[in-house]
């Protein structure tokens, strides 16, 4: 796991993009094409709306959800509201293939293996070019929540919180499909993720973010989130 330290969350932004646009580059030139997901929350937006900025061939570009909230479609609080918001106007989003996670379908175990199938239609045994990861500052990455069951899941790539987080029921990419990525990269930013961000690095079981396979792994963290480092 390799760790990069930046001044503020602004550069952590432009660094991840700049990260992001040559692997896309890279692969286009190499296999084709490039399948990437990408998480929610706060984070990745600002990141999201600078790489949208770069010319690339976006038509070879799969974009997936890591995880999303089960809320109507254009509600604020969903993932796929603020991806959209990211992109929009940079002229990407008829270009880009974009997988939406259907969070608002009856039959929502249905909906996990359409998108489980979604992924391995487009990436080669299931395996993504690059998954990006968050972290809560209660250790949580994608929807995989302390306490809950859905960190247990072994059998599919993509399931359902056991009870909802912060309000809301949520869809995620599980630890099979999480680790299997060829590369991860984590963007932690803000103070109050520090504590956390050094158990990451110490992958500690007793946090769902401690699982994630560190062995292609790179953070890109503020110097907030990292302000415990230099004295551990
Ligand atoms: O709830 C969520 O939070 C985590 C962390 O978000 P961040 O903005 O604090 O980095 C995020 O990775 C996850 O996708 C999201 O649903």
């Amino acid at each position: 796991m390799t760790l990069e330290i930046f001044n503020n969350s602004d550069e952590v932004a432009e660094k991840a993009a700049q990260y992001i646009e040559e692997k896309i580059r890279t692969a286009i030139l190499t296999k084709g094409s490039f399948t990437m997901a990408i998480s929610g929350g706060k984070t990745p937006w600002q990141m999201l709306k600078i790489l949208a900025k770069a010319k690339l061939r976006w038509e070879k570009v799969f974009l997936f959800q890591v995880d999303e909230r089960v809320a109507p479609d254009g509600n604020e609080e969903r993932n796929l509201t603020q991806l959209f918001k990211s992109i929009e106007g940079s002229g990407i989003m008829t270009r880009i293939n974009v997988f939406p996670m259907h969070v608002i379908s009856e039959n929502l175990d249905e909906e996990t293996k359409a998108y489980e199938e979604a992924i391995r239609k487009v990436a080669e045994q299931g395996e993504l070019d690059l998954i990006h990861l968050g972290m809560g500052a209660d250790g949580h990455t994608a929807s995989l929540i302390p306490g809950d069951s859905v960190c247990e899941v072994t059998d599919s790539d993509i399931a359902m919180t056991a009870f909802p987080y912060q309000g809301r029921m949520r869809m995620t990419m599980t630890y099979p499909l999480i680790n299997r990525a060829k590369e991860i990269l984590w963007l932690v930013t803000g103070e109050e993720k520090a504590e956390m961000l050094q158990r990451l690095l110490q992958q500690d079981p007793g946090i769902p973010a401690g699982k994630v396979n560190p062995t292609h792994a790179t953070i890109f963290a503020d110097r907030a989130a990292a302000k415990h480092l230099s004295k551990s």
